[in-house]
């Protein structure tokens, strides 16, 4: 993975000051966490990864794709996980939805069959196929709404705050989903505990990156920040 944020701010329609300011990094790590207080820009970061938003100034450009002009490119190879699961989960029942992600992409009825299965056991939703999407508890959504991610097998993942509505149980699920991917994985997140063995971790105030090292030293930053 090679990501690369040149010369970047990026400034809402109508808003008085850029959100993002002056942002020069490469991201090329695993396992990447992203902090910061509410409103530093964490999450316009996180989707300036996959061009849901494209910079106002500067470039992103992912494994070599700028997101301004080759965004359907970057989001085959960049999955985005939000908060709430209700947002991504777009099919009625659990295996159509996994199944969605996979149309246009030639495959057979029984080929797509096989990697629902498959992919629905590795997230602890077997037997749920036909259950409808929308009953399932909180935590059953999100691992399905990752599912449905992970069914494409994008290289990279980019998750915004997945445990903020889960219980703890819930929580490990996820976090052990993430342990066992082999998808390059930036989450943001206000779990800093989930971070201990990232290999990086990038810390947001006030619209700037103020610092990037190891997890330790960036959350021992992030609370000298909020002291
Ligand atoms: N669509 C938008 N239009 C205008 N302003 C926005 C929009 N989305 C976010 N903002 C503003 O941009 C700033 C940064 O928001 P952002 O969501 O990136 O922060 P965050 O660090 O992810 O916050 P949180 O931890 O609360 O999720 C905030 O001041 C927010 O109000």
């Amino acid at each position: 993975m090679l990501i690369e944020f040149t010369g970047v701010s990026h400034v809402y329609p109508g808003s008085p000051r850029a959100v993002v300011q002056e942002l020069d990094l490469t991201l090329t790590e695993s396992r990447i966490g992203v902090i910061g207080a509410n409103g530093s820009g964490k999450s316009t970061f996180a989707r300036m990864l996959n061009g849901l938003i494209v910079p106002s100034s500067g470039t992103v450009s992912v494994n070599g794709l700028d997101t301004a002009r080759k965004g359907r490119e970057v989001r085959r190879q960049v999955g985005f996980c939000f908060t709430d699961p209700d947002s991504q989960i777009v099919m009625p029942t659990v295996a159509e939805d996994v199944a969605f992600g996979l149309r246009r992409r030639g495959l057979s009825k029984p080929e797509i069959a096989a990697k629902v299965a498959t992919t629905l056991a590795a997230h602890g939703l077997e037997g749920y196929g036909e259950h409808p999407a929308h009953l399932l508890s909180a935590g059953q959504k999100q691992m399905l709404a990752l599912s449905s991610i992970l069914v494409t097998d994008p290289a990279i993942l980019v998750m915004d705050e997945p445990t903020t509505l889960l219980d703890l149980r819930n929580t490990r699920r996820v976090v052990a989903a993430i342990e066992s991917m082999h998808q390059h994985v930036i989450l943001v997140t206000h779990h800093l505990d989930l971070l201990a063995d990232f290999d990086r971790v990038l810390v947001f105030d006030e619209s700037r990156l103020v610092f990037d090292g190891l997890p330790e030293k960036a959350v021992e930053h992030y609370l000298g920040l909020m002291e």
